[in-house]
């Protein structure tokens, strides 16, 4: 193994203290017995307290990281992994892990490894939801555990081009398009039903797409009146994807009910226009079914919103776009292939997961800042927030114990974060590594040119990440660099395969479960009260709307009507809401004093009055 002097604790008595989360330099303290403590000190303590003697508690970070240019160019050429066909580097020498570190993680690894295997082979590895995980397959089909998966695959991906291919070349046509073809695609969906696309669109979309996308990825009003009005006359010859999972994301309904109103509003039947992608039998589905939708397309159980973007749920908008959509299957396809390999220096996915466990001392003390140095991979750190997030974000780990897991993403592009936040990271808060994404290929061969004697555009982008990278490490602030010849299908493949894999191995050595996402529920649950609650406020406002003469209530009596005195709050939001959108009047005071203020309802609805009583999320 390389030498990495310099990096390592001073002696073997040094490694087994126990480990302080310190500012390089200052000596450790000794631990607060019964301080205040942050929720996060506490999550740490008790990740901290649960690990094994394999974990970075038995270390203590360098006081200082490699200086030296020679030994870091001898760490640099000794730990640089390249992946000769997909043209891809790994360096990760600028990220300070011992060789105790390396060895003693060495095992967990392993066994992490063994995970992914089982995982591969059709083991039930997301253990709360009872499901397979099986975005693998969708590049190797061959892998699926039996053949009705592997024909599920096949067949799909042959239906998704034939689909696109008949869309593009006019076989399929709108109905009532003067252009005679579909020459805009309206992508509804959101979370893991949008980011992929998103990122993949932006990345890989051709100048002049046969179809240009659009998303309606909120249930904004104003968000979705933009797209559609941008759309205008092109309305009649677009193709409207809806895209969920689930089949009953509440945002992504709204999108299709506002998108189907536009529709009607303009004469246009949606259903000779639209296309849906969920599981079947979802409400969507049956709803897409049963309307006589143009098309549908399965997306699988075992397959995860975040990591969908090989299933139809990706490949379809690309195809559509004339993205390759095999290549990049075939560059996710090598990737995983290459992180298959159980020695921890080979695999490049290892040794992301690695990384980060440094980095953030294995329970997320550090964020990770994606920086690519390319316009088209500015979603990528996006895509990534919520692979990343969403699948390490846990509360508890596999074994029940509370461990408030994670790590945070954020990222744009490079150089331009340069004038954003760069001064933070350089002088600021230690509280973040930095992934550089480095792209050779500056432009297509034949349109360079040097804008100053030897120097090209290209050569200042060039020049801006080494320089940050630099600048960064001078300070002690880590990083990992990923470097890719080009932004095409394969590499963006490879790319999303690469983190894919990173997360798995990252949850297994945290051991927390990847692919559910119980937190998100308790948002969408509070979110479901509050609109029961609006329906209840109205209810009681209409009622005395309609009396005569009119009797503006009180939030209290509000409230009180209601029965639910403890939600004044939330009542009061709700009549600021509907007022600044003339649905409610304030009779009386002004919202900026609440206990002032006497509401009525603008319109009053006898009919709303005989209505069977709307059922309250508190029963
Ligand atoms: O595809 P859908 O079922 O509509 O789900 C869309 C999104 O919903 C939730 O927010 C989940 O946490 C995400 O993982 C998912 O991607």
């Amino acid at each position: 193994m390389a030498s990495i002097s310099g990096f390592c604790s001073s002696s073997p008595a040094a490694a087994l203290k126990p480990r302080r989360l310190l500012a390089p330099g200052k000596p450790p303290l000794p631990r607060p017995i019964a301080s205040p403590c942050t929720l996060r000190s506490i999550a740490r303590d008790i990740s901290a307290d649960l690990s094994t003697s394999s974990s970075l508690s038995s270390f203590q970070k360098p006081a200082a990281i490699e200086k030296d240019p020679i030994n870091l160019w001898r760490r640099y050429v000794d730990w640089l992994y390249q992946h000769k066909e997909l043209g891809l580097y790994l360096d990760v020498s600028r990220i300070g892990f011992t060789e105790e570190f390396f060895d003693s993680m060495e095992p967990k690894l392993q066994k992490a490894f063994v995970h992914m295997k089982e995982l591969e082979k059709g083991a039930i590895a997301n253990p709360d939801e009872g499901r397979m995980v099986g975005h693998y397959w969708l590049r190797n089909p061959k892998l699926a555990p039996n053949s009705f998966l592997r024909l599920q695959i096949e067949n799909t991906l042959e239906s998704i081009c034939d689909f696109a291919d008949q869309i593009i070349s006019g076989k399929i046509k709108p109905p009532s398009s003067p252009e005679g073809r579909f020459t805009q695609v309206l992508s509804v969906g959101i979370g893991g039903s949008a980011l992929g696309p998103q990122f993949v669109a932006e990345a890989l979309a051709p100048d002049n797409p046969p179809l240009k996308i659009r998303f309606i990825d909120n249930t904004d009003p104003a968000g979705i009146d933009h797209q559609i009005a941008q759309l205008g006359p092109e309305l009649a010859s677009t193709l409207v994807i809806v895209i969920s999972k689930s089949g009953g994301t509440p945002e992504t309904r709204n999108g299709l009910l506002e998108v189907q109103k536009a529709f009607r509003d303009a004469g246009l039947n949606f259903a000779k226009q639209g296309v849906a992608i969920t599981q079947e039998n979802s409400l969507l589905d049956n709803t897409a079914r049963i309307e006589g939708w143009l098309s549908r397309f399965p997306m699988f159980d075992w397959v995860g919103g975040r990591t969908s973007e090989m299933s139809a749920v990706g490949l379809l908008p690309a195809a559509l776009q004339s993205i390759d959509i095999k290549e990049m299957l075939a560059g996710a396809s090598l990737m995983d292939e290459a992180n298959r390999t159980t020695e921890v220096k080979n695999n490049p996915a290892a040794l992301l997961a690695l990384c980060w466990y440094w980095a953030s001392d294995g329970v997320g003390s550090k964020d990770m800042v994606v920086l690519p140095y390319k316009d088209s991979l500015l979603l990528f750190s996006r895509y990534l927030q919520q692979l990343v997030m969403e699948s390490l974000g846990k509360e508890f780990d596999l074994d029940g114990n509370r461990v408030n897991q994670g790590l945070s993403v954020y990222g744009n592009k490079g150089s331009t974060d340069q004038h954003a936040y760069i001064q933070q990271l350089r002088e600021g808060v230690h509280n973040f590594f930095v992934t550089f994404i480095e792209v050779l290929r500056d432009r297509p061969p034949g349109h360079d040119w040097e804008l100053e004697p030897g120097v090209t555009c290209g050569d200042y982008l060039f020049g801006m990440l080494q320089g940050t990278r630099s600048a960064l490490y001078a300070n002690n602030r880590e990083s990992i660099s990923v470097t890719v010849q080009e932004v095409t299908p394969r590499s963006v493949g490879a790319l999303i395969a690469l983190y894919e894999r990173a997360v798995g191995i990252y949850a297994s050595l945290v051991n927390i479960n990847a692919y559910h996402q119980p937190g998100v529920e308790a948002g969408k649950k509070a979110a479901g009260e509050v609109l029961a609650l609006q329906k209840r406020v109205l209810a009681v406002l209409n009622a005395a709307s309609c009396t005569e003469p009119v009797e503006p209530l009180t939030l209290d009596e509000i409230a009180d009507r209601c029965h639910t005195p403890e939600q004044i709050e939330m009542i009061y939001k709700i009549i600021v809401h509907m007022a600044a959108n003339d649905r409610a009047l304030i009779a009386e005071g002004s919202c900026g004093s609440p206990r002032s203020i006497k509401v009525f309802l603008g319109e009053c609805n006898i009919d709303e009055l005989f209505k069977p009583a709307t059922p309250s999320a508190k029963g």
